[in-house]
């Protein structure tokens, strides 16, 4: 059984190897689909009867290692040393340094193996992470899925 957890979060980025528009310094309201697999719950009387997991706790462990640490930052790559230097020069200015350009693929990537790991060191086998969408707007996303990613070397 698959179930999905959508998030949302704000944050800056720019591309800035890109050819048009992408390269100036802007924003979007991402939304984080979470896909995870697991059988249901059967055990009689248990809070998650019923459930693969309880959504609300599948928020909770998204927002502790990926969604609030994103939310309302700035994320940017960290070849480009014009804009690290410039967001560091701020005082306590929430910086994500990524070591890849954040794309939404890249970003999508990234948040599988973040979630990946919390969720693994959460339930073990019992839950598998499956997929990451990542919308960058509402038109525009990315699928970060377990039997792809584990055929490249991202890291
Ligand atoms: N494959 C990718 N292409 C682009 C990415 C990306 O992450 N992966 N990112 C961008 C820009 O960041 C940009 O913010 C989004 O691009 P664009 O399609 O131009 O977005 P619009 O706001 O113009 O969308 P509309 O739906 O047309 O309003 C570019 N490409
Ligand atoms: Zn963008």
């Amino acid at each position: 059984m698959l179930i999905t957890r959508r998030l949302e979060f704000d944050a800056g980025h720019r591309i800035s190897t890109h050819n048009s528009q992408c390269r100036h310094l802007h924003g979007h309201r991402y939304v984080i689909e979470i896909t995870l697999s697991g059988n249901i719950i059967s055990d009689e009387g248990v809070a998650e009867q019923g459930m693969v997991m309880d959504f609300s706790e599948i928020k909770r462990i998204a927002k502790e290692v990926l969604v609030d640490k994103w939310d309302h930052a700035f994320l940017v790559y960290a070849r480009d040393t014009l804009v690290v230097e410039f967001l560091q020069s701020l005082k306590d200015h929430k910086t994500v340094i990524i070591d890849t350009q954040p794309t939404a693929e890249n970003l999508a990537i990234k948040a599988f193996h973040i979630l990946d790991l919390a969720f693994q060191d959460a339930y073990g086998n019992r839950l598998a992470l499956e997929q990451v969408r990542l919308y960058e707007t509402p038109n525009c996303w990315a699928d970060a899925r377990r039997e792809i990613i584990n055929h490249t070397n991202n890291p």
